[in-house]
């Protein structure tokens, strides 16, 4: 059988989409690491998924599935290119659409301009939630990183998400400080790690380096997440532009229990089909 996908990205963080509203496909964690190889397969950071709600409530499930097979919560990225897709597969005529994702309900905006806005639901801070090993809430925690000890954030967009200050981000080794961090014990179910420079109290550079798929060109959950953590320490004012290595996202939180708001591009790059 063949199946029919969109190659997509936002700002560069790529993925596959696939409809399994019309079609149908037995996905595995093998399957999807076959797929995402960039020499043998399709290659993508993330494989995005498009299938009926469970929720009569809401218009569709989105699934997200890293490079190395894991299913996770949340993808910022993905949610844009998700509203693109379903548009223009006319899975449906709406421009405010409501999904499910194991992350939390998010709500998904198309705007005039082609530009797409995400309510990406209200951070969660407690270690629990993280989930991260901790006695108590901080607004840091000081993690011992192979012989360094850094001073990190914790942030739970629907996936988690360590953020850390950094004065020179491109000299900065988050090639392997990055995968310490994601697979520290620590973090029960690994971690995104962020790293962020401030530019002032609008604007905040980051590099991150995403569990299960290593440094992408741009995390939308860790724009999210990073934003959050300048403005819970006072470095950051609402609204915020977050420049990542593939481009710039706009974020606007008004503070704890309200959503994270999350404006930017997603792009079509080509259609494919595989057999499967
Ligand atoms: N690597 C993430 C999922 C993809 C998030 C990212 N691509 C985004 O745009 O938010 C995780 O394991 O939680």
């Amino acid at each position: 059988m063949l199946l029919r996908f969109t190659k997509m990205h936002g700002l560069g963080n790529d993925f596959m989409v696939i409809d399994l509203v019309t079609q149908h496909a037995q996905l595995s964690a093998k399957l999807i690491r076959q797929w995402s190889d960039r020499h043998t397969g399709i290659g993508f950071d993330q494989l995005l998924v498009v299938e009926p709600p469970g929720n009569p409530d809401m218009d569709f499930r989105y699934r997200i599935f890293n490079a190395d097979g894991g299913e996770v919560e949340q993808c910022g990225n993905g949610a844009r290119c998700f509203a693109r897709f379903v548009q223009d597969k006319r899975l449906t005529a709406k421009s405010e659409i409501h999904v499910e994702t194991a992350g939390g309900p998010i709500i998904l905006n198309v705007n005039a301009d082609g530009q797409i806005t995400v309510d990406m639901g209200a951070p969660r801070f407690s270690p629990a939630q993280i989930p991260f090993q901790a006695d108590t809430e901080a607004l840091t925690y000081t993690l011992e990183v192979g012989e360094q000890q850094l001073q990190i954030s914790t942030v739970s967009m629907g996936n988690p998400h360590s953020v850390t200050l950094v004065d020179d981000l491109d000299s900065f080794p988050v090639a392997s400080l990055g995968p310490l961090i994601e697979k520290h014990p620590r973090f029960d179910q690994g971690v995104n790690a962020g790293f962020m420079q401030l530019i002032d109290r609008h604007h905040a550079r980051l590099r991150v380096y995403e569990r299960g798929a290593g440094e992408t060109l741009a995390c939308g959950t860790g724009a999210c997440a990073a934003a959050v953590a300048g403005i819970r320490l006072g470095h950051l004012v609402s609204p915020v532009s977050i420049q990542l290595p593939g481009g710039s996202l706009h974020i606007e939180w008004a503070g704890p229990g309200q959503p994270v708001m999350m404006t930017g591009p997603a792009t079509r790059v080509y259609e494919g089909q595989i057999r499967v």
